[in-house]
């Protein structure tokens, strides 16, 4: 692929009718319970995201530096795994991964008997690991509003602990449904834990095989809805999706009902129809933060003012994302913009001034490209470095292009 492609709308009914992808994050969760419990476990429709391509591959081998490239769960997830460890190892990840910051979980890991330093600067990777001593506590405290991948790390590893683990979670807890997961997920593969208030609980336990199969990908699907709220005309089934998941990001079939979509359930398939588009909405990401680039990039198209908070954690992924947002919706004519206490505004033309190809730059991040391209069912686009998509999404041009859409590579 080059360094860029342009985009076209369909000239005829956008249709998709492919399987998504599977959920990197319940494959990255079910690959690691599964090495905790012995690997017997058969695991099903496992992703082809890169960042599941990488977790397994960093499980499989027995080398002293582990490279994560751009996976933030598989930072934080092998981060805990290698701090249990026998043996003296190193991680390290792209250039963006080293300015992700992991202090909170590597304290938190040496607080209960770990050995971490860094590599570098203090509080970002690398980081290297000499083997784990022995647990000198079993009662953690962690703020829950940076993020929950610590907080998910810490509890794969809990069970494994000779006197398991309390973690009390301090202030607003950000991206709950990720935690929910992984205690679901831990459930399945025989480990319980107690989430009550502030409080997780997981006493000494061992993990059992099972079988499991990875659901299709909420936040992949979250394209869908915004291709199919912008398409002139489109008939979209997305397949491989659970109505009750556990995954937080299907708030998207909620949310989009507020920008014309909706949807309607039929055992793992969801039907995309159309409804009524709002003026204006209020959200909160704080339980789906992946969702907001999604959401924001369709309503500046569709002409929604959005009043968003949730947004915190937004800076510190991939890319700066809001500040990322806000320079490529301004090439529609929207403004996304700051205000107090966390809330962002955001600003969309009635109508967009839009002449000829708009360039957007998608940041080393796959859902910069993923949530800008559907700006194409209204405007021609070029999409900069569209490779990115492989991190949680490969096939995603290839779909856009059986749907319909007009890809000039
Ligand atoms: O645990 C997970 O699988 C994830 C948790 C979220 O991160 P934060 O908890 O850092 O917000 C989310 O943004 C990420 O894409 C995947
Ligand atoms: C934030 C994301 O992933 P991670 O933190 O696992 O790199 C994402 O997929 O949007």
């Amino acid at each position: 692929m080059s360094g860029s492609i342009r985009l076209s709308k369909p000239t005829t009914t956008l249709t998709l009718d492919v399987p998504l992808t599977s959920s990197k994050s319940e494959s990255n969760r079910a690959l690691l319970l599964n090495e905790l419990g012995g690997g017997k476990s058969e695991l099903k429709n496992l992703s082809s995201a890169r960042d599941t391509v990488t977790m397994t591959r960093l499980l499989d081998i027995n080398e002293h530096t582990l490279d994560v490239l751009d996976a933030g769960t598989v930072m934080r997830f092998m981060t805990a795994y290698l701090a249990m460890g026998k043996t003296e190892r190193k991680i390290t990840g792209t250039p963006r991964m080293c300015q992700r910051p992991i202090k909170l979980l590597v304290d938190a890991l040496n607080d209960l008997g770990a050995n971490i330093t860094y590599e570098k600067e203090i509080g970002f990777p690398p980081l290297l690991f000499k083997p784990f001593s022995q647990q000198k506590t079993n009662q953690l405290t962690i703020p829950g509003n940076i993020s929950s991948q610590y907080i998910s790390a810490l509890l794969m590893i809990a069970p494994t602990l000779p006197e398991g683990l309390t973690i009390t979670l301090e202030g607003d807890i950000y991206s709950r449904p990720y935690i929910e997961m992984t205690l679901n997920l831990m459930k399945h593969f025989g480990v319980s834990g107690q989430f009550e208030g502030h409080t997780i609980t997981v006493a000494p336990q061992n993990y059992k095989s099972n079988s499991y199969t990875i659901e299709s990908d909420w936040s992949g699907a979250s394209y869908w809805y915004s291709l199919f709220a912008l398409a002139e005309d489109a008939k979209i089934t997305l397949k491989g999706l659970r109505e009750i998941s556990n995954q937080g990001d299907h708030a998207i079939a909620s949310i989009m009902e507020g920008l014309g979509v909706k949807s309607t359930f039929d055992g793992e398939t969801v039907t995309l129809s159309r409804g009524d588009i709002l003026k204006e909405m209020t959200i909160d990401f704080k339980s789906c933060p992946d969702l907001a680039q999604t959401v924001m990039a369709c309503a500046a198209a569709l002409g929604v003012n959005l009043k968003m908070t949730g947004l915190e954690s937004l800076r510190i992924k991939e890319s700066d994302r809001t500040a990322a947002m806000a320079t490529e919706l301004a090439k529609i004519g929207a403004t996304l913009e700051e205000h107090e206490n966390g809330l962002w505004v955001l600003t969309s033309p009635d109508k967009p001034q839009v002449s000829g190809l708009i360039s957007f730059d998608t940041y080393d991040d796959h859902r910069m490209a993923m949530a800008l391209a559907p700006l194409s069912m209204k405007f021609d686009c070029e999409i900069h470095e569209p490779e990115v998509v492989v991190k949680s999404y490969p096939e995603y041009w290839d779909h856009l292009e059986m749907a319909g859409v007009k890809i000039l590579k």
